[in-house]
């Protein structure tokens, strides 16, 4: 028998024989060994036994349990583009323990949203989402079926009818009109002021569609760490870039006050008025009480997102609660949903007394069309509902980060194409005149200004990976078999800079949308087929108006180390593609505007 002193106790330390201690190593290896390679065979043999049913798109080796996580790199979009070319326009991936496969060509994008758009119309259930997204029941998280068909319907019918938007237009009008007085103002001592376009594109988007950052937080979250490369990436730099991404912007332009409220104040207004009276100009300054308790609340929920949907993807995960981020998530949702709750028991009642009086604040505001609807359809839009479709993390998504996201790629390539600029000024100057400011209705005449706009979706579409669609059905793309149950993300990023559809497919041409050389080609920035975003018309009209107003009073210059003319276009990191820095732009009232900028 070997003898084996397992402590020394005159030194105190461990000791243990050699031959003994090599052997135990040996043993060890053989098992970690052994275990490997058993994971590694039954994984195998599952893949090969969903092979047996048709042939799977290619796609990397995946190691066990991660699947295929560690090799996606961040923008995602580019890291998807990059293993296109290599495995394909249609490959297969495993993320943790769910299948995906990435579309990345225009024809089989068509495919999936024409033949199969039925089979594709699911999105994938997550467990983040599900906690933040009152079980995964809001418009753009909720699984195909009659719910979703149900609210889908009836927001496209009252929230965002031709016309709902019609009642929109004039106080999106309003927002620009405040915008352009703001930075007229700030550059009016200085003869040219600085601006942080991002910043001022979001408050005006935010109070424009009444709903909060809350929408971006949830919808993009979860995607974004369901496609972080690792469990590190999500828990630290993907929580980092979360709050870097979703906070509310709190830097100020060197002439204005502070206001990081004003966004979710201008929200409230929008979805239950809840100052009783606005004075005109400054009624962003103040916030209601309301507004101040909804911006704690997401004081407390943001920080946790990109913390907790490390477990959408590791199943095994979901079983502990590591930080206690699950416990403060619901936490911090309970106490979310008790103050929306709140509201709209208040909307009720004050609707209740303004009964017959109040027609016109009525009308405006979102929680009272839904709560109209309630009396007469009390079943189909209970308090869940109405919670559901005011508040969703998606509803208005597009209409916060999307739409400012977009304003900004395209004032950024605007920036470093002086000579578009001047060929849009030329065009508003021809069409609208300097006597008074472009309108929404004037957008469609102005061919130019849309061609600036649709290359700025094309180059940057902001979602550009959509939003994970999943199967519900075994089906086929491009000749392989895609099982039920598949994540399906279509990298638009990549369809829309295809060299062998796009000519020049990196330059920015807006002239390209005017001289037919796009015409039939697929620009598909809002998704495609029964998914699609619904606010597509609204967006597009609101950035024309945005751009145009932004072009036709101000003339346009970089700023700082960028003054050689060359703005910085690297992407940050983020599923809604954000750029890496804010960008920052001189800007600088027009001579011939300045009578109409005045009187604003
Ligand atoms: C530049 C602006 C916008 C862009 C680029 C954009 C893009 C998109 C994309 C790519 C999707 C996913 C489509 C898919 O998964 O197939 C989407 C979904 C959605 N968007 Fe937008 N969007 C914008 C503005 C808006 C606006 C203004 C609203 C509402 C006011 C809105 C509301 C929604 C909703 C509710 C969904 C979920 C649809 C569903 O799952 O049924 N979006 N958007």
């Amino acid at each position: 028998m070997v003898a084996v002193d397992f402590f020394d106790q005159g030194s105190g330390e461990v000791g243990v024989s050699e031959p003994l201690c090599n052997m135990e190593t040996a043993y060890l290896y053989l098992v970690v060994l052994l275990s490997f390679l058993f994971v590694l065979a039954t994984h195998r043999l599952i893949s090969h036994r969903r092979h047996s049913k048709g042939k799977l798109p290619p796609g990397p080796l995946a190691v066990p349990v991660l699947g295929h996580l560690h090799l996606l790199e961040k923008p995602l979009h580019r890291s998807l583009a990059r293993l296109a070319k290599r495995y394909g326009p249609v490959f297969s991936l495993r993320l943790g323990s769910r299948d995906a496969v990435v579309v990345s060509s225009a024809d089989l994008a068509r495919e999936c949203f024409t033949v199969h758009d039925l089979t594709f119309a699911s999105r994938p259930h997550l467990p983040t989402m599900a906690l933040m997204t009152y079980g995964g029941t809001t418009i753009g998280n909720s699984v195909y079926g009659p719910h979703w068909r149900h609210i889908r319907r009836a927001a496209a019918e009252h929230l965002l009818s031709a016309r709902r938007m019609g009642s929109m237009l004039p106080a999106i009008s309003a927002e620009v009109r405040t915008m352009v007085r703001r930075m007229h103002r700030a550059a009016a001592t200085s003869g040219g002021a600085r601006v942080e376009l991002k910043r001022r594109l979001l408050e005006l988007s935010i109070s424009r569609h009444g709903q909060a950052e809350l929408t971006v937080q949830c919808s993009c979250a979860a995607l974004a760490v369901l496609l972080c490369r690792t469990i590190d990436l999500a828990a630290a730099g993907g929580k980092a870039a979360m709050q870097r991404r979703f906070r509310f912007p709190r830097r100020l332009d060197s002439d204005e006050t502070a206001r990081p409220a004003l966004s979710i104040s201008a929200l409230m207004e929008t979805v239950a008025q809840t100052k009783t009276s606005r004075a005109a100009d400054d009624a962003d300054t103040d916030m209601s009480p309301e507004a101040q308790e909804f911006k704690e609340s997401l004081d407390v929920l943001i920080p946790l997102i990109g913390a907790a949907n490390t477990w959408d993807f590791v199943p095994l995960l979901q079983r502990f609660d590591v930080l206690g981020v699950k416990n403060k998530m619901a936490a911090a949702v309970c106490t979310r949903d008790a103050f929306f709750k709140r509201l709209i028991d208040k909307e009720r009642r004050r609707l209740k007394d303004d009964d017959g009086g109040g027609g016109e604040s009525k009308k405006m505001s979102m929680l009272s069309v839904l709560l109209s609807l309630q009396e007469s359809e009390p079943e189909k839009y209970n308090d869940d509902i109405i919670m559901i479709m005011c508040f969703s993390p998606s509803i208005f998504s597009g209409g916060t980060e999307t739409t400012a996201g977009t304003s900004e790629w395209a004032m950024a390539l605007l920036l470093n194409h002086p000579e578009a600029i001047k060929k849009a000024q030329a065009e508003i100057d021809a069409f609208v005149g300097t006597s008074r400011l472009l309108n929404a209705d004037d957008v469609p005449r102005l061919g130019y200004l849309q061609g600036i706009v649709n290359e700025a979706l094309r180059l940057y579409p902001v979602l550009p990976l959509l939003i994970p669609h999943e199967s519900t059905a075994d089906c086929t793309v491009g000749g392989y078999h895609i099982p039920s149950g598949t994540i399906l993300l279509v990298n638009t990023y990549a369809i829309h800079r295809d060299p062998a559809v796009w000519a020049h497919p990196a330059a920015f041409k807006p002239e390209r949308f005017l001289d037919g050389s796009a015409k039939g080609l697929l620009l598909m920035p809002f998704g495609m087929g029964r998914r699609s975003c619904p606010g597509e018309a609204l967006a597009l009209r609101t950035l024309g108006l945005v751009l145009g107003t932004l072009i036709q009073c101000f003339d346009w210059d970089t700023v700082g180390a960028s003054a050689a003319g060359v703005v910085d276009m690297t992407e940050g990191v983020g599923l809604s593609l954000p750029r890496a820095v804010p960008l920052e732009a001189m800007c600088k009232p027009r001579q011939v505007m300045l009578d109409v900028i005045r009187k604003l």
